[in-house]
């Protein structure tokens, strides 16, 4: 069994990502848990150089801004659904050079944060069953825990390795509780989330003829008039 330390003070959520756009399946995730585990602060992490993304990703400096715009969509969504959680955009990957590695980040974030904080990695489970390619990813447990969020099309269990499988079971938990109470090592697995949105999906469409099909209900508002003032994901860039 893990290592688990308990009663933490500060519940920090981590959602890292490439944002190439930011849409409503990260603003659901980002809710559903900020609400779920009351944290205090949600940190969103636009990756500098996301290494498994490919060659055709926005430049960080836009993705950036896209992230920006996004947190003053969340902000409102957290009014509408009485989340007190702050939310900050934090630059440390697009800062670090290199390519973004979560293990870095994370030992960065505990530095800052210091050992009484529970520092909580939100990801989609997608992001979960591919943990085994990720740099050191055994050792990101000693600094954070992760809760995953089910999304169409990713399922879990199928898709996932039996090495993961092994690690799951040494530090899964089983309720919310648990996990916003111990600062780091568990991981907690949430199948209520159903959001059939991706940035590739929604980068496709915004290239297509069929721009006006997307809406708030999938970009949220502020970064979609940013997008749209940018002037990105158009058929001529
Ligand atoms: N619809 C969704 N439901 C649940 N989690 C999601 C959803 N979309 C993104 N996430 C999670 O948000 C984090 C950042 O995602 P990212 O910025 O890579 O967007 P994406 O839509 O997954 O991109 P791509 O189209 O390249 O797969 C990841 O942990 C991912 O699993
Ligand atoms: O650490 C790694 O090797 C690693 C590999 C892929 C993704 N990540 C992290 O996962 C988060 C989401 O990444 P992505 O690629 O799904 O947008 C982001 O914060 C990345 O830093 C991390």
């Amino acid at each position: 069994m893990a290592v688990q330390a308990q009663n933490a003070s500060q519940k920090i959520g981590i959602l890292g990502g490439t944002f190439d756009p930011p849409h409503l399946g990260h603003i659901k995730l980002a809710t559903h848990f900020s609400k779920l585990l009351h944290l205090d602060q949600l940190l969103l992490i636009p990756s500098g150089e996301p290494w498994q993304k490919g060659v055709d990703i926005t430049p960080a400096n836009i993705r950036l801004q896209l992230t920006q715009a996004a947190g003053l969509d969340l902000a409102q969504a957290f009014i509408h659904s009485k989340i007190n959680t702050a939310i900050t955009v934090d630059r440390i990957e697009i800062e670090r050079s290199g390519p973004s590695y979560a293990i870095d980040t994370a030992k960065a974030l505990r530095a800052h944060w210091g050992m009484d904080a529970s520092l909580i990695w939100l990801m989609g489970a997608d992001a979960f069953n591919q943990l085994p390619t990720w740099n050191s990813w055994k050792h990101l447990l000693n600094y954070v825990n992760l809760a995953v969020a089910s999304r169409p099309n990713h399922p879990m269990g199928t898709e996932i390795q039996p090495e993961l499988t092994e690690f799951l079971n040494q530090h899964l938990c089983i309720d919310p509780e648990t996990l916003e109470n111990s600062r780091f090592g568990r991981i907690y697995i949430d199948d209520s989330l159903a959001v059939d949105l991706s940035s590739t999906h929604l980068r496709n469409q915004l290239n297509r003829a069929d721009r006006s099909l997307i809406t708030p209900e999938h970009i949220p508002a502020r970064t979609l008039e940013r997008i749209t003032t940018l002037g990105l994901y158009k058929q001529s860039s």
